[in-house]
């Protein structure tokens, strides 16, 4: 490992900071299956008749109209349901992180995950297949929230832009997993869908195994008084001896937060951390509303409607997602090389030329 210093502070890329980063990026694999999955699924005439059974007459009788097919609020409950826990969760996450720690926080959010995916694949009526989907949903909550913050952590800062956007590229993995997996599965009847489904065990096993495994992270260790182990896994994570100034710096930032009494009155109120709070308030919301997941989540019911037939529509959606991977995986390698601000100019300008060219073609049909 290359030994490199970053804001001063001296570190290595340990292979401890590089596994546990990797075994914590599982939870992106998590949500990118879970993001990949439900489209692919709620297009599958089994699924349907099973749950559905009116969607599924809707789908092969309104041959008129192709665009109320699937409509109904059930079945988009089964989609969204999972991303409203999410959003309580990570409330409650967000606590957890704090209190708890980062390791336990990806432990308790292994657990939603194993429970939501059992409840979904062994689903006999809808009320299991909507608890399963809310019991991903929180482990969603408690990944998303932990995951970044421990491997931006565990990291030294010179490499924690390539590490941390391993979380995304596994989302990305996720979503292409789960596309391909649905290819696959529709044509296994009448149970494609509980393979489908339950598929995204093996993530929820990995992550769980894994996290019993991981180290907690130095500022976790500080930020609760653990001091001692703090410092140790400082030296482990960083790989060398002298930690003293990054140890500093983490009280004194430590020191800092506990003594913010409102931090988000004081973020809203302090005139001079509004460009931060606009840059990265922005960034968020824009970037979700690119209507990237309109397309994540309902590819295959997408291009069903439009009229392809169910392979082809399964297949699209494989197309889709392995364009996705491939950028991020551009991103892993260039994030540190570049900068995210490169990066980020780049794809706006890609994005606004896709958009359009989508326009003209939808226009000319
Ligand atoms: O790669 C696309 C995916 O990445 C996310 O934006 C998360 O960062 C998802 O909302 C989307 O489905």
């Amino acid at each position: 490992m290359a030994p490199s210093t970053g804001r001063n502070f001296p570190a290595k890329l340990t292979k401890q900071v590089v596994l546990c980063s990797l075994i914590a990026a599982f939870g992106g694999l998590m949500f990118g299956y879970d993001i990949g999955i439900s489209g692919g699924v709620t297009s599958m005439d089994d699924f349907l008749l099973e749950f559905f059974p009116s969607v599924y007459e809707k789908k092969h009788r309104a041959k008129e109209n192709n665009y109320c097919k699937y409509d109904n609020q059930l079945l988009q409950l089964f989609t969204s349901s999972l991303y409203l826990a999410a959003v309580v969760c990570s409330w409650a996450a967000a606590f957890c992180c704090k209190k708890f720690g980062r390791k336990r926080t990806m432990q308790m959010a292994a657990a939603f995950f194993l429970v939501g995916v059992v409840l979904n694949a062994a689903s006999v009526n809808l009320y299991m297949l909507i608890a399963g989907r809310i019991c991903l949903g929180a482990g969603i909550g408690f990944g998303n929230q932990a995951v970044p913050l421990f491997i931006s952590e565990i990291a030294s800062a010179q490499y924690r832009g390539g590490l941390n956007v391993c979380f995304q590229m596994l989302i990305t993995i996720g979503i292409l997993i789960a596309n391909v997996v649905n290819y696959f599965t529709s044509n296994i009847h009448p149970y494609g869908w509980r393979i489908s489904l339950g598929g995204a065990g093996f993530p929820a096993i990995f992550l769980g195994l894994g996290s019993l495994l991981i180290v907690e992270t130095p500022t976790s260790l500080i930020e609760r008084g653990k001091t001692e182990e703090g410092i140790k896994a400082l030296k482990t994570t960083r790989g060398v001896e002298d930690v003293q100034k990054e140890y500093e710096e983490i009280v004194k930032a430590t020191e800092t937060a506990k003594k913010i009494k409102h931090p988000f009155r004081n973020l809203i109120m302090k005139q001079s951390s509004w460009p931060q709070l606009f840059c990265g308030t922005i960034l968020q919301v824009f970037q979700q509303f690119t209507g990237i997941n309109v397309i994540m989540f309902y590819a295959p019911v997408l291009f069903q409607t439009m009229g392809l037939g169910a392979d082809a529509s399964l297949l699209s959606a494989v197309v889709t997602g392995s364009i996705n991977s491939v950028s991020t995986l551009v991103a892993v390698f260039g994030v540190d090389k570049f900068g995210r601000r490169k990066l980020l100019i780049q794809a706006a300008v890609q994005m606004l030329i896709s958009q359009r060219v989508h326009d003209m073609i939808t226009q000319t049909d």
